[in-house]
């Protein structure tokens, strides 16, 4: 039979206090969960542990401040054992909760499994700690009460689960905003189920607590409470450390990632087309050969140089040629499979390698398709273009070492040229004479780079009324170990095919301006012109380092004169103006050489800073027997004269030729009449020649003299 049950009532303050602590607890708990994320799994670990002890501290002290409040007509105490089982199970529930919340998606099952689990968790926690309460007679259930108790345990929990997840993409303020209506959400949850779970419980009016001897004090609930929230306030505070030193680490590491991905662009991706460079496609073929040896498989290089491509950059302009360009470096990414590389290699070169190359015939197949892909006509800034290319192919291993590989190719792509483009062609041993000399030239160079091997000769200039000396050319030979001295005829084009000519083209303006300093110590003020390759008037740093050899020899920078080709000056029009303006603020001259085989604008001409052209030899050998060629010659004088320039001419070899030369008012001339190229010491001797050594650098030649032969 059962006896009256006495009527509950409850501590305010303490129910107060209770909910406080459940959604202070909630709080620390979602702030938790997103630690238990971090990408270091042992911080993360760490956190699961810790966080799951702390977390489940709180909602235990709650649930303890929440039984506190009870206030019941006899003396209550909690068994010592059972309640700390119920902590353990309030542990529980925490860890649960948070290694739920570690996934990176919150799946229904996860979530299903994830909320009964904390739901049973807290329901266990709950009913444990009543049953601390040794109560004679026993607690009378509601079982009613109970369900709906357990209930609200696991929607509580599934709620917060959601909660969590949908917290996890917010940041800053509103992430923290939400973050609090979330914990208070789940607070009046957890006191929720809570107070459901005492209302199930029916205490008989002569109930004796029969645990009244352990847990128990008025100062108990408060000194939980108090613990707790030190506990709780602890964890959020490095928590929240935590999550900032995190924030932190993660932007300096996503920062050098950037940094780090952006260097590699720089220094393996060639700029204009995005694609591979040089230096990553060798390292490609370098791999790829490893494991044909490996596997004895073989592979293709496909050499690819367009036809038609300097036309269009010329006519249309250097930015609709930079279209052009990424246009066919898009098309042949295109053609490629996960395993092939496409590389940019030159102006308008491209290199396609392909592993395991079945057969040759599929190789073909594959050569004409991409000849077909880029012969497709495109359109550029409203330009309609049509291009086509050659394509040499060199396979592996049987067209030679890998290091040969892509000369091989190229030898094939010239090949595929010679006979009209458009075509491929493979590789064949006898187009290798040319290319093996090539290499060898290319290898000695780098060594005579290092070992110095280079001279510098001097060619005069004079002027075509006076004979009077107005300067020389500096004029690169290099004294070849075994093969002695060898024209830059043979060795310049080597030297700009393989990326030498920078250090080559440096040592010459050094020694170049060396060589004024030593003549103007001499007492000769001499002129010199340093001729400038293509490769080098494209290099950004070109006026400084110019500026810096003529501050190293300390001379006068109006004594050096920079000669560039007239089709050079006219390949790039923007970036030659922008250099030569470069070159003239230092102080430097400027003149265009071989003037008449480009295409010059007038108007052109008028805006590059040159004060002098130099006309190209063909004409002057022409001179004395076509009337054709002593007009345009004629006339260039007028129109170099109109704009304000000097005309000197070259490769003059004949008296006749000086003498209509000098009937057309050319200014200065150049040539073996006068002398050919000299060291700088038989350079002295024929500049000071009639004259008494030392008196005069200037050299009256009153008839032209045998020339010192080099
Ligand atoms: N980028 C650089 N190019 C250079 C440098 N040094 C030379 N060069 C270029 O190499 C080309 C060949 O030069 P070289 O064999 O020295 O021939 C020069 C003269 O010897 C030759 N010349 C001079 N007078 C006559 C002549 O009466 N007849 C004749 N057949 N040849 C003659 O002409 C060459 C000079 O030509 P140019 O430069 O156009 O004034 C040549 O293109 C050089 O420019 C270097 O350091 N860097």
């Amino acid at each position: 039979m059962q006896s009256a049950l006495v009527d509950i009532s409850y501590n305010q303050w303490l129910v107060a206090l209770s909910f406080v602590i459940a959604s202070f607890a909630s709080y620390v708990a979602l702030n938790l969960a997103k630690r238990v994320r971090s990408q270091d799994k042992s911080i993360a670990r760490a956190w699961l542990v810790g966080g799951s002890v702390v977390m489940g501290t709180g909602i235990w002290s709650m649930h303890f401040i929440g039984m506190s409040a009870v206030s019941l007509p006899f003396a209550v105490g909690f068994d010592y054992i059972i309640t700390a089982l119920s902590w353990v199970a309030a542990v529980a529930v925490s860890a649960v909760a948070l290694y739920v919340a570690g996934y990176s998606q919150l799946t229904i099952s996860r979530l299903t499994m994830g909320s009964l689990a904390m739901g049973a968790g807290i329901c266990t926690m709950h009913y444990t700690g009543m049953a601390s309460l040794d109560m004679a007679p026993g607690i009378q259930w509601d079982w009613f009460l109970i369900a709906v108790s357990a209930a609200i345990a696991v929607t509580a929990s599934a709620v917060a689960l959601l909660i969590f997840f949908m917290l996890r993409d917010l940041t800053g303020s509103a992430e923290r905003n939400w973050q609090l209506v979330a914990a208070l959400v789940m607070g009046a949850a957890i006191c929720g189920m809570h107070y459901t779970g005492m209302a199930a419980a029916g205490f008989s009016a002569n109930s004796v607590c029969l645990s009244a001897d352990q847990l128990s004090g008025d100062s108990l609930g408060l000194l939980v409470t108090v613990a707790s929230s030190i506990l709780l306030s602890i964890t959020m505070f490095t928590s929240t450390l935590d999550a900032r030193m995190q924030g932190k680490a993660e932007k300096l590491t996503a920062s050098l990632k950037a940094a780090n991905s952006e260097l590699q662009q720089i220094a393996f991706r060639d700029a204009l087309t995005g694609l591979p460079n040089r230096l990553l496609f060798d390292d490609r073929v370098n791999s790829a050969v490893e494991r044909c040896r490996r596997d004895g498989t073989s592979l293709a290089m496909l050499f690819i140089d367009l036809d038609g491509f300097k036309p269009v950059n010329d006519s249309f302009g250097h930015r609709v040629g930079d279209e052009v360009l990424r246009e066919i470096g898009r098309r042949l990414s295109l053609q490629l499979r996960a395993t092939d590389t496409v590389a940019r290699v030159g102006g308008d070169e491209f290199v396609l390698l392909r592993e395991g190359a079945a057969d040759s015939t599929a190789i073909a197949q594959m050569a004409q398709r991409l000849i077909d892909v880029i012969s497709e006509p495109m359109t550029e800034s409203g330009h309609d273009v049509r291009l086509s290319c050659s394509v040499g192919i060199a396979l592996y291993p049987s067209d030679g070492p890998h290091e040969e590989l892509m000369a091989h190719a190229d030898a094939a792509m010239y090949s595929a040229k010679r006979t009209g483009g458009s075509g491929y062609a493979f590789f064949e041993p006898h187009m290798n004479a040319g290319v093996r000399q090539q290499i060898e030239l290319q290898r000695d160079l780098r060594l005579a780079i290092e070992r110095r091997e280079f001279e510098l000769h001097y060619q005069p200039k004079v002027n075509a009324g006076t004979s009077l000396i107005t300067g020389v050319e500096a004029l690169v030979r290099w004294r070849h170990p075994t093969r002695g001295m060898l024209s830059p005829v043979l060795f310049i084009p080597v030297a700009e095919r393989f990326g030498l000519i920078g250090a080559l083209g440096s040592w010459v303006i050094d020694e170049a301006c060396r060589q004024v300093a030593a003549w103007s110590a001499q007492g000769m003020r001499m002129r010199v012109a340093i001729n400038l390759s293509v490769h080098q008037l494209r290099q950004d740093d070109l006026a400084k380092r110019i500026s810096a050899a003529i501050a190293q020899h300390k001379i006068d920078p109006v004594l050096l004169t920079f000669e560039i080709t007239e089709s050079v000056a006219m390949e790039d029009a923007e970036s030659t103006l922008q250099m030569f303006e470069d070159l003239s603020r230092i102080g430097v001259k400027l003149s265009i050489d071989d003037f008449g085989t480009g295409y010059s604008s007038l108007s052109y001409l008028r805006r590059l800073r040159v004060g002098e052209l130099k006309i190209d030899r063909s004409f002057v050998q022409d001179l004395e027997f076509s009337a054709d060629a002593r007009a345009i010659v004629e006339a260039v004088i007028g129109l170099a004269h109109v704009l304000g320039l000097k005309v000197v001419a070259e490769g003059v070899e004949t008296a006749a030729q000086r003498d209509v030369l000098t009937r057309l008012h050319c200014d200065d001339l150049q040539g073996y009449l006068f002398a050919k190229p000299m060291t700088p010491e038989m350079m002295t001797k024929w500049v000071e020649g009639d004259d008494a050594p030392g008196t005069s650098w200037l050299a009256k030649l009153a008839t032209t003299r045998p020339s010192p032969l080099t």
